[in-house]
């Protein structure tokens, strides 16, 4: 396979009520290397309390809002403020705009610091995302499962996020699927991932 097709290379999940796909070589072995050091270092990482049952956690995740605008976004209670897309996030938002044909303006990172790290069951629904949000995910470091349920039948679905992969999930995905980055106490090692939203 040569670099352009398996750059583009595009796998769409087989799931009702959903529109996801999933490009798994979408950066070269390389660059995705180069691009993880300089994110986990650059980043301004954040951990912010979340209140779960009345009772106020550490977010068990590192996380950072970066935009090319000045909305907030708030999710979970947490209202946060973004910071100016850097030099490679601006790189990285470029090509996944291409790929998607769309103009994303804000991206919400994540940082598992290991597999004690994790996101729980949730959907992307935030009303700043408008009615049918569009996420594209870039995830760069330890491959972590990605698990999906359906809000309201009995289907699964799971994959396994790889270095430099990216994961676009659109239409009445999250109108009707739940996702989550559950644990995994065998995971010693990071992972950095970005989420490409559309906030205007
Ligand atoms: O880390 C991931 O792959 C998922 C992140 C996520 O679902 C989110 O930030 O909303
Ligand atoms: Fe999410």
């Amino acid at each position: 396979m040569d670099l352009f097709t398996s750059q583009n290379q595009n796998i769409q999940l087989k799931m009702p009520d959903a529109d996801v796909s999933y490009f798994p070589f979408f950066f070269e072995k390389t660059e995705a290397d180069q691009l993880f050091d300089i994110l986990k270092k650059s980043i301004q990482w954040q951990q912010d309390d979340i209140k779960v049952f009345g009772k106020v956690h550490k977010q068990p995740r590192l996380t950072a809002l970066y935009s090319s605008n000045k909305n907030t976004y708030t999710y979970s209670n947490i209202t946060m403020q973004p910071h100016v897309f850097t030099d490679e996030l601006s790189k990285i938002k470029k090509k996944v705009d291409h790929i998607s044909s769309e103009i994303f303006t804000t991206c919400l990172l994540n940082l598992y610091r290991d597999g004690q790290d994790s996101n729980g069951w949730h959907s992307d629904n935030e009303k700043e995302l408008g009615p049918e949000p569009i996420i594209a995910s870039v995830s760069f470091g330890e491959e972590r499962w990605f698990h999906f349920k359906h809000k309201t039948k009995e289907l699964k679905q799971k994959l396994l996020l790889q270095h430099g992969s990216l994961l676009i999930m659109r239409g009445k995905t999250q109108e009707n699927w739940l996702h989550q980055l559950p644990k995994s106490k065998k995971i010693k090692n990071p992972r950095v991932n970005l989420t490409f939203r559309i906030i205007n």
